[in-house]
C-alpha cells in the first residue's frame, strides 16, 4: 500500500493519471490547487482534450491555515468520505458523487462542481437561489431523520455512533464555537472596534450559562449523523442546483446543530449587508429575501421531517400522540441556540467569514458585526421563547430596527 505523501499539483496529476476508469491514456491533464478552506488541499484535474474533470481532496496532517504547529488527524478524510457515501444514499443529487477513497493518502476523489459557486461568495453580491430553501430543507430532514434512532434499529445506530466518533474534529468545534469566544483566549480574533461589546459578552454570565448548556448538548446529544460544519461555505450552488460539501466534522450530535448552522450563517449574511450597502432599498430587499429564505427552509424541513416520521419510523413509540411535536419543539429551540452560537463565534473567535471580511471599511464592518452579535445573543438567550420560525425572523427584524416586536 502507498505511504501517505502530501500532494502538490504535479503529484496530484500523476495520481489522477493512475486512477482506474477516470481518464484515457492519451489524456492531456492539467491541475490546479483550488482549496480556500481552513484545513485541506483541493486539486482540480482537467483533461484538456475531453474536458472531463475531477476533484481530489486530500487531508494534510495539520491544519492548512495554521501550518504544522497545529497537527490534525488524517482520520477526518475517512469520516468525510464515509459521511458523503451515507448522504449520497439518502439524498442523491445533493452532494457530489464520490468516485474513490484512498485511506493511506487520506484522499477522496469526487465530482467536480466547478460550475457551482461557493454559496457564501454568492450571498455577498446579493445573488438569489430560488430552489435553495427546498433543497437544503430536504437535505436536512432526510440526512437527520434517516440516520436517527427513528429510522435505524437502535443497535445499528449505536454502531454508527462508533463509526463516526470524530473526537479531534469535535474538539475543534467545542473550543472554537462554545468556549474560546467567551474568554480572552489566544485564538480569538476580532475587530478592535468591537472591544467593548466583546468584553460585555465575556462578562455576561447569563449568556455564558446558556452557551454552556448548548455545548453540553453538542457533547452528549447523539440524535443523528450531523454534517457538523454546515455553514454557507460548505454549500455549492447554481440558480438551479445545491450541493453540500465538506462533511469532515460529521459526528452523532444534536439535529439543531446543523439547522442552526445554516440559519446562523444566513443571518451572518443578513447582518453583513448592513455594512456592504448601508443605505439602500436593495439592501433591505435582499435582507428581507434572506429572512423569507430562512422561513422557507424551516417550513420545508418540518414538512419533510413530519412525513418521514409518519411513513418511515421504526421506533414504536413514534406513534404516541404529541411525540413528534415535542421532538420538533426541542429541536427548534436547539436550532435557535446553535444559530446564535455560530454567529457569535464567527465575529469573536478564530476563522471569520467572507460575508464580513469583504467589508473593507472597519467601522462599517463593526456595524454589521455588532448586529450579528446582537442577533446571536438574542437567539441563545431567548431560544426557549421561540416556537415557530417567525418568532426568530420577527426578532431579527426588531433588532435590525424594522419596527417589529
Ligand atoms: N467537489 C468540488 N468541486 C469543486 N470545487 C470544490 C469541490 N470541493 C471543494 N471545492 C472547492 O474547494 C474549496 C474548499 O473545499 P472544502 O471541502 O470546504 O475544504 P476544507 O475542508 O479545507 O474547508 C471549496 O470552497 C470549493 O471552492
Ligand atoms: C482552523 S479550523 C476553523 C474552522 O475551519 C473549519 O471550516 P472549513 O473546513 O469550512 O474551512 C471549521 O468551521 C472550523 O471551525
Amino acid at each position: 500500500m502507498l505511504q501517505y505523501q502530501a500532494l502538490n499539483e504535479y503529484r496530484a496529476m500523476n495520481y489522477a493519471r493512475k486512477l482506474r476508469n477516470m481518464f484515457m491514456s492519451n489524456a492531456q491533464l492539467d491541475c490546479s490547487e483550488i482549496g480556500d478552506g481552513n484545513l485541506n488541499l483541493v486539486f482540480r484535474i482537467t483533461d484538456k482534450s475531453s474536458g472531463k474533470s475531477i476533484i481530489l481532496k486530500q487531508a494534510l496532517p495539520y491544519a492548512r491555515v495554521v501550518g504544522e504547529s497545529w497537527p490534525l488527524t488524517l482520520e477526518r478524510a475517512r469520516i468525510e468520505s464515509q459521511a458523503y457515501i451515507i448522504q449520497q444514499s439518502i439524498c442523491p443529487g445533493l452532494v457530489p458523487i464520490i468516485y474513490h477513497y484512498d485511506s493511506a493518502m487520506a484522499l477522496t476523489v469526487m465530482e467536480d462542481l466547478s460550475n457551482h459557486l461557493n454559496m457564501r461568495k454568492g450571498l455577498v453580491p446579493r445573488e438569489r437561489y430560488p430552489h435553495f430553501a427546498c433543497h437544503i430543507g430536504t437535505f436536512l430532514a432526510r440526512t437527520l431523520y434517516l440516520t436517527s434512532d427513528f429510522a435505524w434499529p437502535s443497535q445499528v445506530k449505536k454502531e454508527k455512533v462508533v463509526q463516526f466518533s470524530n473526537p479531534e474534529m469535535c474538539k475543534i468545534s467545542e473550543n472554537l464555537i462554545f468556549t474560546d469566544p467567551y474568554f480572552n483566549s489566544e485564538t480569538n480574533q476580532f475587530n478592535p472596534l468591537l472591544a467593548d461589546k466583546v468584553v460585555e459578552i465575556w462578562e455576561n454570565n447569563q449568556l455564558k450559562l446558556e452557551v454552556a448548556k448548548l455545548k453540553e448538548g453538542s457533547l452528549t446529544h447523539a440524535q443523528a449523523l450531523i454534517h457538523g460544519d454546515l455553514h454557507t461555505g460548505s454549500i455549492m450552488v447554481t440558480k438551479e442546483d445545491t450541493k453540500v460539501i465538506d462533511p469532515e466534522f460529521a459526528f452523532y450530535g444534536p439535529i439543531g446543530f446543523d439547522i442552526g448552522a445554516v440559519i446562523g450563517n444566513l443571518l451572518l449574511s443578513f447582518a453583513s449587508h448592513e455594512g456592504h450597502t448601508p443605505d439602500s432599498q436593495e439592501r433591505i430587499e435582499y435582507q428581507a429575501y434572506l429572512l423569507t429564505m430562512i422561513e422557507q427552509i424551516w417550513t420545508y424541513f418540518e414538512k419533510e421531517f413530519r412525513d418521514l416520521w409518519e411513513k418511515e419510523s421504526k421506533e414504536r413509540m413514534a406513534v404516541i400522540p404529541g411525540y413528534v411535536d415535542h421532538y420538533l419543539l426541542q429541536m427548534f429551540e436547539d436550532t435557535a441556540g446553535y444559530a446564535g452560537c455560530k454567529m457569535i463565534r464567527r465575529i469573536i473567535g478564530l476563522s471569520h467569514v467572507w460575508d464580513m471580511e469583504s467589508i473593507s471599511d472597519p467601522s462599517l464592518r463593526a456595524k454589521a458585526e455588532k448586529l450579528a452579535l446582537s442577533i446571536g445573543q438574542k437567539l441563545v438567550l431567548e431560544r426557549r421563547q421561540v416556537h415557530r420560525i417567525n418568532d426568530i425572523t420577527s426578532r431579527v427584524r426588531q433588532i435590525a430596527g424594522w419596527g417589529e416586536d
